[in-house]
């Protein structure tokens, strides 16, 4: 929608969905207040490595380029809050950190795909990563730049994530553990991919109402959600994190498309922040990642990648096989 605001007539965009009945309400949301715009839709889910490879297939057969590539999908599933360890928060030190990263308060329960990865990180990270890598040849184009921007989080933290178990099947943050690792992907794409043109950037959106959020107090109606809006705004005077609108959440994403990707810091991530005054704007804060760790799960992607790739021209063959032998 703010993409679409600025547009001079040139942006042509890709809505990329699992739900194609959303992504056409989608759609005819965006064509109502832009009717020229051109907003074409492909079905993909991230969680699936079939969806994946052939959603990469047709944008290759649709796009000889792509300038931008948002990689925003992302799940946090059965979230657990712990009223406990909140009311403590209140009354602690740390209450502006609990407000505006979540730390302490929330945990989730995952699950394993059909592909036999965990939910979470297929979804928010590896999903996004093999998408990237079947696109190579249409983001990386000699004497262009493109641009690869991951929602990440400021829930994404080190201590929820480890090297040796990049999926987080031992834990109970996948969620911090995925946008952590995407933080520290995005570092690595750009140490691999910026000769061939190719940058890419984190941002945070903040904390903002969708259906993410109402997920993590199923019991409120949402209705309850807009009668705490005067709480929220309340607390926005104490921490600029609290973006609260979809609208604002999205300064990143925008600012982020309107720079030279040569000028951002790969270290650091990109925040949507709205004030007390509600003024919204972006502002760059240092990740705590290092080069070493990020190089290491790279690695460990790409042989993940190769395993999975495997997998699959098994399974297709098999499959492949089967039909024959039933015809
Ligand atoms: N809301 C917040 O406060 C914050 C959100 N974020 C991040 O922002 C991003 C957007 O989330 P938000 O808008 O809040 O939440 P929503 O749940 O409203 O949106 C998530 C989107 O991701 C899509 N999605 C989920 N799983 C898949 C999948 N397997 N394949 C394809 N698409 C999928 C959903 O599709 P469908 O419509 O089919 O469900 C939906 O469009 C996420 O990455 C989230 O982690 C980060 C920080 C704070
Ligand atoms: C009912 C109470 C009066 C208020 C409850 C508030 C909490 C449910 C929220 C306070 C801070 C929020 C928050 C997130 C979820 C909801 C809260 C815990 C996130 C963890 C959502 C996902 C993210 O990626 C983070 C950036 C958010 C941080 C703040």
């Amino acid at each position: 929608e703010r993409l679409l605001s600025e547009d001079t007539g040139g942006l042509q965009l890709c809505l990329a969905c699992r739900n194609m009945c959303r992504a056409q309400a989608a759609r005819s949301a965006l064509l109502t207040s832009h009717p020229t715009a051109r907003v074409a839709l492909l079905q993909m889910d991230t969680s699936s490595i079939s969806s994946v490879l052939s959603a990469a297939q047709e944008v290759r057969l649709r796009y000889n380029r792509l300038d931008y590539l948002y990689l925003n999908a992302g799940i946090m599933p059965n979230p657990q809050f712990d009223v406990q360890a909140f009311f403590k928060g209140l009354f602690s030190s740390k209450i502006i950190t609990m407000f505006a990263t979540g730390e302490g308060i929330l945990t989730q329960k995952d699950s394993v795909t059909p592909d036999g990865l965990q939910e979470v990180f297929a979804t928010n990270l590896f999903g996004h990563f093999l998408l990237v890598r079947e696109l190579e040849p249409v983001l990386c184009q000699a004497g262009q730049t493109s641009q690869l921007i991951w929602t990440s989080s400021s829930n994404a933290h080190r201590s929820a994530f480890d090297l040796e178990d990049i999926q987080h099947q031992r834990g109970s943050q996948p969620y911090s553990s995925s946008k952590y690792a995407s933080d520290l992907l995005s570092l690595a794409l750009n140490t691999h991919y910026n000769k061939q043109g190719l940058y890419s950037s984190v941002i945070c959106p903040g904390f903002v109402m969708t259906n993410l959020t109402y997920g993590i107090l199923p019991s409120f109606p949402a209705f309850l959600w807009t009668l705490l809006m005067p709480v929220f705004w309340l607390i926005r005077m104490f921490t600029n994190t609290f973006t609260l609108m979809p609208y604002n959440g999205a300064e990143a994403l925008f600012w982020l498309f309107k720079q030279k990707p040569e000028s951002l810091d790969p270290q650091a991530k990109y925040h949507s922040l709205t004030s007390g005054l509600g003024h919204t704007y972006t502002q760059p804060r240092k990740m705590d990642i290092d080069l070493e760790t990020s190089q290491a799960l790279y690695e460990k992607l790409l042989q993940l990648e190769s395993e999975v790739r495997k997998k699959h021209k098994a399974s297709q063959h098999y499959r492949e096989r089967q039909s024959q032998w039933e015809h």
